[in-house]
């Protein structure tokens, strides 16, 4: 008879890109859960990703599924302006929850988020800050702890995405995508970001509708590091993340060698990944496999709501700075509640 716990019944609501990839993680790549619930308005793809999940029912609207499907647990990878309305039902039921980032997009919406939270015993919220299981990022990390090249000056971060959805709009480059590096700065460096500034360099005009693409987001942490990002969502040629660390006595470089290299006929070649899913798939599998094995625990094992919130108070800012031109302050309105004291290694110093 076998000792291992029933698996978590697990529902996925929106059913886009993220959302069917994650159901395939879970029916295909990991283990202690299963996909009995798809959750989309759009029924094609509901039901396309329901195809991949065996026994999985699909539904219209989460309070459908909540209804229905007994569930334990659930991911969302709708819209980020989408998740709190599927975050609040989610925890009043007390499901475990694998919020996709970011965990809203607004300050106030990740206020209500936490607030909300804080009326239970102990986290439920899990945001997919994806980054922080990436072998990379782990490794960089722990050598700015280490302080083996002395200590940690600047970070060179480049984010680069093939091309843009038509409903990208400039905030997005913070609130979507930067907030990657937002959550990340702090991951590795240890310490909270103050302020944020945004250069805008000559337009490409391969960008679509008018977007200022690419931009410098500079955040600068409590002790004087500058993390310049370079967001650059059109560039064509794939997707592409890089590090490069600058230390008192040497640079560390992470992203920049996902594939072999091969030289020949006089030339040295390397393969770019296509997207996100390809460049961060093992990161994803780590993320929901541990999400999954704390939630039989009834823990969290990585980023949590806090994160969630503080990402969103630096985005707010950020966007703040691209209409201003000016360096803008981030302001903290709360301390860290005990309630999100954790033990996850995963977790900001
Ligand atoms: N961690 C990462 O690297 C990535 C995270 N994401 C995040 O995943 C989330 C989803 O992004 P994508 O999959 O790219 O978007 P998408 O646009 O491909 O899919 C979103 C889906 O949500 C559905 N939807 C809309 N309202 C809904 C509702 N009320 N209930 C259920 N479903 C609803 C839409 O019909 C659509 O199928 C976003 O939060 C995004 O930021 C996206 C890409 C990569
Ligand atoms: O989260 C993601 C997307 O939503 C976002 O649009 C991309 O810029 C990021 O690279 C990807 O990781």
């Amino acid at each position: 008879m076998s000792n291992s716990p029933a698996p978590l019944r697990v529902a996925v609501v929106g059913a886009g890109m993220m959302g069917a990839d994650h159901v395939s993680r879970i029916t295909q790549r990991i283990s202690g859960a299963e996909v009995v619930a798809v959750v989309d308005p759009d029924t094609a793809r509901a039901t396309a990703a329901a195809a991949t999940a065996p026994g999985a029912k699909t539904y219209a609207a989460f309070e459908d599924a909540l209804a229905d499907a007994q569930l334990d647990a659930v991911i969302i990878a709708t819209p980020g302006f989408l998740h709190e309305p599927v975050i609040l039902p989610a925890l009043e039921a007390g499901l475990a929850i694998l919020s996709e980032k970011p965990l809203s997009e607004t300050v106030e919406s990740s206020l209500r988020i936490i607030e909300a939270e804080q009326k239970l015993d102990r986290p439920h919220i899990q945001v997919g800050f994806m980054r922080r299981f990436d072998k990379g990022y782990l490794e960089l990390r722990e050598l700015v702890k280490s302080g083996a090249n002395g200590a940690l000056l600047a970070l060179h971060c480049a984010h680069r995405n093939p091309s843009t959805p038509p409903n990208y709009s400039e905030s997005a480059l913070i609130t979507d995508s930067v907030i990657h590096e937002i959550d990340t700065v702090p991951f590795i460096v240890g310490e909270p970001i103050v302020s944020v500034e945004v250069k805008k360099p000559r337009r490409n005009s391969l960008a679509p509708g008018g977007l200022l693409d690419p931009q410098f987001v500079l955040l600068e942490t409590v002790s004087g590091v500058l993390a310049i990002v370079e967001i650059n969502v059109n560039v064509q040629f794939g997707y592409q993340v890089t590090t490069d660390a600058v230390f008192e006595s040497g640079v560390a470089s992470i992203g920049r060698a996902e594939t072999i290299q091969i030289a020949s006929a006089g030339a040295i070649g390397q393969s770019v990944t296509p997207s996100f899913k390809e460049r961060f798939g093992a990161a994803y599998d780590v993320e929901v496999q541990r999400w999954v094995d704390a939630a039989h625990k009834g823990e969290i094992d990585g980023p949590s709501a806090w994160d969630g919130y503080l990402a969103s108070v630096v985005a707010d800012a950020g966007v703040l700075a691209q209409q201003s031109g000016k360096k803008e302050p981030v302001t903290y309105a709360l301390e860290k509640p005990a309630f999100y004291e954790t033990t996850s290694s995963l977790a900001t110093a």
